[in-house]
């Protein structure tokens, strides 16, 4: 049977085991290659009758083109049984790899895995490479370097909203981003391009200028497409929420009751959490890391004042700061007084920017009197106005929260909107997101060129000079998604890959 093979067609069959290789119900390996199903046609019997082959090209006439499973028994060339199979036949180019593909399912236990892959190489087959499936569906076709990227993401990931950004570059959505920049400035060098092939009675004046709001579009295009990049990170890897205050405040206990599990350790000797503690936590589906940290006070005790220095460090790099408040047995009169304290001695300690979003909690509820529960707000409210100026802008839009160890779900639902604030939309599915370095650095070039290019327009330089700069642009945008002839640049890529994928 004739089957169209891709780009790849002229290399060597290769194979992996698409599953884990530790003793497990089923081991999945994929082969993939040109004329696979008649050469391992030889080795695939009926269950009904051990003797006689499986006829897989009648198979294929009747899947007409599609994948097709079997059960099936697989035998060596010594005819000695490896195993009972379930057998997958992808035929070429409908395959992952555009070439044709087979997936067996042994049964997963590594001796039986063994025997079937010295089978492969004896009849001619090879390990494969890291990535080296995907690589050929990029050679064949079957998906971009953008796209492959995210496939690679989507196993690495160890993150709710990892795995969805990466969905969605699966999907092309970033592709399909760049290739509307890319058209963009496609539309630009046309003009160029004509001034430079024909004279002004044929294409019009050469007014360069006009090309200035394109420009001005495509680069706040890219420049957000640049933000989302680290915006995708903090998805990615989870939003930094760093539990701080004085010692005895209330941070271990929170941070436990958060976690749900004992983590920290919690007593009433002020000055307990010495190091800093960091685990996962996700609430509706969104991530944070979670940070305790040590008291912050004055002290004269060497282990305890390294922890301070660490927890000040801690604030300058979280995204969300909980700075949490101790007013079990504060008069109603001088808590006005104690919160102020408190922020004002925490922000002329801790370095903060504008980014960091603060969350005032108040601790212990359970042991506040109704009368401070109530009006917390209002005090909270007006005692913060002195903070709205500088240095202390950044307070502007702070919140307040009374909170005990009993019931965290208040706290939750603001960590939840502050999540929502530092990460916008980018999760949603239309929404592109930079996912690697290397597609950052490739915005960040054509950025840089159309810098470049509206200087030279506004000197009014040849549109040659133009043209070559913006065509720059346009071949760095292109780059994130193919397009990549260099060798060493594809095997970096893909040697982050799993073996099998
Ligand atoms: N068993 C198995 N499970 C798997 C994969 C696989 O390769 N095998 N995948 C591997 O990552 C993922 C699914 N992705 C896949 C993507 C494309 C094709 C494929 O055969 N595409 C053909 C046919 C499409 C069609 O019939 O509509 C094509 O694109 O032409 C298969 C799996 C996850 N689960
Ligand atoms: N009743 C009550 N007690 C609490 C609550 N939260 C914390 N505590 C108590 O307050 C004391 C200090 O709590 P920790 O969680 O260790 O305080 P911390 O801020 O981590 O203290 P350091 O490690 O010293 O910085 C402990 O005795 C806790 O049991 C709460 O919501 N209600
Ligand atoms: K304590």
């Amino acid at each position: 049977m004739k089957r169209k093979y891709g780009l790849s067609s002229n290399f060597d069959s290769i194979f992996a085991l698409a599953s884990t290789s530790q003793r497990s119900a089923i081991h999945l390996h994929r082969v993939s290659g040109r004329n696979l199903f008649e050469i391992i046609s030889k080795y695939v019997y009926k269950p009904s009758n051990q003797n006689e082959n499986l006829n897989i090209d009648l198979l294929l006439q009747k899947s007409n083109g599609k994948a097709i499973s079997h059960y099936v028994y697989l035998k060596d060339q010594n005819l000695n049984l490896i195993d009972d199979v379930m057998i997958t036949f992808f035929p070429a180019p409908k395959s992952y790899t555009g070439e044709d593909i087979i997936e067996i399912g042994v049964h997963g236990n590594p001796l039986i895995s063994a025997k079937l892959q010295s089978l492969l190489r004896s009849i001619g087959m090879r390990d494969a490479e890291p990535g080296e499936f995907t690589q050929r569906a990029v050679l064949n076709g079957k998906m971009d370097l953008a796209q492959a990227e995210g496939i690679n993401q989507l196993i690495h990931t160890e993150t709710l909203g990892g795995i969805q950004l990466a969905r969605n570059t699966v999907e092309g959505v970033l592709s399909k981003e760049t290739e509307l920049i890319r058209d963009q400035l496609i539309s630009m060098l046309s003009y160029l391009e004509a001034h430079i092939d024909f004279a002004p009675d044929e294409v019009g004046d050469y007014n360069p200028s006009s090309l200035l709001p394109q420009m001005e579009e495509a680069k706040s295009k890219l420049e957000a497409l640049l933000n989302t990049y680290s915006t995708g990170l903090k998805v990615r890897e989870g939003v930094k929420v760093a539990l701080l205050g004085k010692p005895n405040a209330g941070k271990s206990s929170l941070y436990n009751a958060l976690l749900r599990y004992e983590r920290a350790i919690v007593t009433n000797i002020p000055g307990t959490t010495r190091d800093v503690l960091e685990d996962r936590l996700v609430i509706q589906n969104k991530d944070f890391v979670l940070i305790d940290t040590a008291g912050i006070r004055n002290t004269t005790d060497t282990v305890e004042k390294i922890g301070v220095e660490r927890s000040l460090k801690t604030a300058s790099i979280a995204d969300i700061i909980c700075f949490i408040i101790n007013l079990e047995n504060i008069e109603y009169e001088k808590i006005s007084d104690v919160i102020k304290f408190e922020i004002k001695a925490f922000l002329s300690e801790a370095k903060l920017s504008k980014d960091q979003k603060i969350l005032i909690v108040i601790s212990k509820k359970d042991l506040l009197n109704e009368k401070i529960i109530k009006n917390i707000e209002n005090i909270f409210k007006s005692c913060i106005s002195e903070f709205r100026t500088e240095p202390f802008g950044f307070c502007l839009d702070s919140n307040i929260v009374v909170t005990s160890t009993e019931n965290t779900d208040l706290l939750s639902k603001h960590l939840v909107i502050l999540h929502e604030e530092l990460t916008g939309m980018l999760t949603k599915n239309e929404n592109p997101a930079l996912i690697s370095m290397r597609q950052k650095n490739k915005v960040e070039i054509a950025i840089k060129c159309i810098d470049d290019a509206v200087n030279l327009i506004k000197q009014r330089d040849f549109p040659e000079k133009i043209s070559s700069i913006i065509n720059h642009a346009r071949q760095s945008l292109q780059e994130i998604v193919g397009e990549i002839h260099l060798d060493n640049v594809l095997e970096k890529i893909f040697s982050t890959f799993c073996i099998g994928k």
